[in-house]
């Protein structure tokens, strides 16, 4: 079986300090450092979205058993209004951080990673501009080399 995405960004040690320069880009950029700047966001913010993206690339499932699930995730997202603009930020933060990070700037690596980023940056942070009202129990959804994991999201 082709290894996963989580594997061939590095592993367990790739996520964190992926998830520390994803933050540092988000907090140097002119508006989505307001988001970012609100007093009272989780003192564990980092590990957490390490944790999030390493389980959505294929890694142990540790933000489910620890943390949240996907529905607290686009619940902490919803009822902002638009934020096309901060979506669009989010993402080119996305991939420059990937860059700051080390991982691999292998093509087909890249190009996976940035359709997962443009697909989640609709469904976890732009789902739900109006309203914070989010079906339960969603499961984090997996992304692979071929995109979604359908098969993990039915499972659950
Ligand atoms: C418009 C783009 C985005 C903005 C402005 C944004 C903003 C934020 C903010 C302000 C927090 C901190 C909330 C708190 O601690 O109180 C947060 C947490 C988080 N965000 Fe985003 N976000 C964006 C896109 C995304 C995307 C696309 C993903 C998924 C790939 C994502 C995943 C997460 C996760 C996993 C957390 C941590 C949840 C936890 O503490 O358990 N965000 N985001």
């Amino acid at each position: 079986m082709r290894q996963s995405l989580y594997d061939f960004a590095g592993g367990e040690r790739a996520f964190e300090p992926f998830a520390a320069a994803l933050h540092e880009r988000c907090l140097a950029d002119p508006e989505l450092n307001h988001p970012f700047s609100h007093p009272g966001q989780h003192p564990q913010h980092t590990q957490r979205l390490a944790a999030y993206l390493a389980e959505a690339f294929g890694g142990p499932a540790s933000y489910s058993a620890e943390c949240a699930n996907q529905s607290h995730v686009v619940w902490l997202h919803a009822g902002n209004g638009d934020m096309s603009d901060l979506g669009r930020r989010f993402a080119d933060c996305f991939m420059l951080a990937a860059d700051d990070a080390g991982w691999p700037d292998d093509p087909e690596f890249r190009a996976a990673i940035r359709a997962y980023i443009d697909w989640a940056v609709d469904t976890v942070a732009m789902s739900h501009p109006d309203d914070t009202d989010i079906p339960s129990g969603l499961p984090l959804p997996r992304w692979s080399w071929d995109g979604l994991e359908r098969e993990a999201l039915d499972k659950g």
